[in-house]
């Protein structure tokens, strides 16, 4: 495998605190996934902080920052009290995502293009802590072209409308959208990753797409963990893109 198509799999664990804030018990501890996460080759570690804490805590931030082998993607939205904390915690990678207390879950990208001062701001701040800030955007030039110009060196493509296409031809469409969003990123000189909605049968279209930096993978992981458990989920996925990169 080529530095070209090195691909990386950041496991998200949002999902497994999920199950544990069901019934408010200690247990499945989100920190003994990433550790497993980390052991069956995940490359990094993603938490998504919500502001309504429907899953990963304060705490499980605070205890994963003193463990994790890898390195945290710490997401968040951009709020002075998300800023605040991530200024105590230090993440290695701080990804800055769009929240509505109501969604399912994230819905569409940040809209950077429509806020540039508020978000460059935000990347000043999160930058000089020494954190590497992205920005989970739609695949979309307009913000793309924004997110390079507030500062970000790195941009997360939301691939939910891809992962959601009813039909194949919804999919081929979202998927080129994708890819142009990839080619596009790289050529102003970001780091693009992407994620959300990723699974077993629908990652390796986007693993292929040549230059794609890193993969965030949660909840088909945590999914499949039922049935396999946690690291055998974790190495299966791995494998998969690192053969579609491969092929790619
Ligand atoms: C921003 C993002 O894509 C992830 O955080 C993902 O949304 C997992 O968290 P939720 O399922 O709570 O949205
Ligand atoms: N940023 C996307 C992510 O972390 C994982 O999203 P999902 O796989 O849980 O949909």
């Amino acid at each position: 495998m080529t530095e070209a198509n090195r691909i990386l799999l950041g496991v998200n664990i949002d999902h497994v605190a999920t199950l544990r804030q069901a019934r408010g018990t200690r247990y499945p501890d989100p920190v003994k996934a990433a550790l497993d996460a980390e052991e069956a080759g995940a490359d990094g570690i993603t938490v998504h902080l919500r502001e309504d804490r429907r899953h990963i805590q304060e705490r499980d931030v605070r205890l994963l920052k003193e463990v994790l082998q890898t390195r945290m993607n710490f997401e968040m939205g951009v709020t002075d009290f998300m800023l605040d904390f991530a200024e105590s915690i230090r993440p290695e990678h701080v990804c800055l995502v769009p929240e509505t207390r109501q969604e399912l879950t994230t819905e569409g990208g940040l809209e950077v293009a429509g806020q540039e001062a508020r978000i460059r701001a935000a990347v000043e701040r999160l930058s000089k802590l020494g954190c590497e800030v992205s920005l989970f955007i739609d695949a979309d030039e307009k913000q793309i072209e924004a997110a390079r110009r507030v500062g970000a060196p790195a941009i997360e493509l939301h691939t939910g409308r891809y992962a959601d296409a009813h039909t194949p031809a919804e999919a081929a469409r979202e998927l080129a959208r994708i890819r142009d969003g990839v080619a596009c990123g790289l050529a102003h000189g970001l780091i693009v990753n992407a994620g959300h909605g990723l699974h077993y049968h629908n990652v390796e279209p986007v693993a292929a797409i040549a230059g794609v930096h890193e993969l965030n993978i949660g909840h088909a992981i945590v999914a499949h963990a039922l049935f396999v458990g946690f690291k055998g989920a974790v190495a299966e996925m791995k494998q998969l893109i690192l053969a579609a990169a491969g092929r790619g």
